[in-house]
């Protein structure tokens, strides 16, 4: 531990927030959703407490001080708490990536480690320069769609407030719509993944390209485990780069 405190020391200055970890929650755990190559989910990326913060600061900006107003988004200079939570993003993927396990290292299947993110897009500068916060009154979400081309490689999801299931479908599939119609087609991969409060979910490669994402949250649509979903307001924070145009 203490040599992980210290790599990290070097890497990201003494002002690194690890120190600082909240010991309710002192482990953010990672799982590699294997079915989607460079789709990657960290539970308790942000402890109960971060995330209150993270939410009065989003409200704080009044974006959604009327009820209409549900999407903000902001390009180039981000908001303090933003580039805040770029930075713990950062030093999780690192953490992960090159600290607990460093890729490249042997796994106990005989297989090598992939990596949440390739090294040319962690250290990129910035990581991030485009916000988009959602705000989803309970039975809304998000149709299926790729994000559009305009951004880089490696999106990331913070998710606040009320969990929800997310979707994934191939691109080549086509829609939920026609998804839906072959539900038995052995073919069609529909994968759900569950974003709890406080979870980020890091997009990159096929995630980011070759598969579309959606919230659908119709009644009876938001099940996890037989169960359905308790819903109630849910913000989302989704950080992007947009591509250099020369
Ligand atoms: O709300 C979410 O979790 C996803 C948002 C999203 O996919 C987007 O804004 O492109
Ligand atoms: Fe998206």
């Amino acid at each position: 531990m203490e040599n992980h405190k210290e790599l990290l020391r070097e890497v990201f200055g003494e002002s690194s927030d690890s120190e600082d970890l909240d010991p309710q929650n002192p482990i953010p755990s990672w799982e590699q959703i294997k079915e989607i190559n460079g789709l990657w989910l960290c539970r308790g990326f942000l402890s109960p407490q971060h995330q209150s913060s993270v939410v009065s600061a989003v409200l704080n900006e009044g974006w959604f001080n009327e009820d209409s107003h549900n999407q903000a988004m902001r390009f180039g200079d981000l908001p303090a708490w933003a580039i805040e939570l770029s930075s713990s993003i950062r030093e999780a993927v690192f953490l992960e990536d090159h600290v607990s396990e460093p890729i490249n290292s042997v796994t106990s299947n005989g297989g090598t480690k992939p990596c949440i993110l390739p090294s040319n897009l962690l250290w990129r500068e910035p990581l991030f320069d485009q916000l988009i916060v959602n705000l989803y009154h309970p039975g809304e979400g998000i149709c299926a769609h790729v994000d559009l081309m305009r951004f880089e490689d490696g999106i990331g999801i913070v998710s606040l407030e009320s969990s929800c299931v997310m979707h994934f479908t191939r691109v080549e599939e086509g829609g939920s719509d026609i998804v839906e119609h072959r539900e038995n087609h052995p073919l069609t991969t529909k994968v759900p993944v569950l974003l709890t409060p406080g979870s980020l979910v890091i997009m990159s490669r096929e995630a980011r390209y070759l598969w579309k994402h959606e919230i659908n949250r119709k009644p009876g649509l938001q099940m996890w485990e037989g169960q359905e979903l308790m819903q109630d307001r849910r913000i989302s924070i989704t950080l992007r780069k947009l591509c250099q145009v020369d």
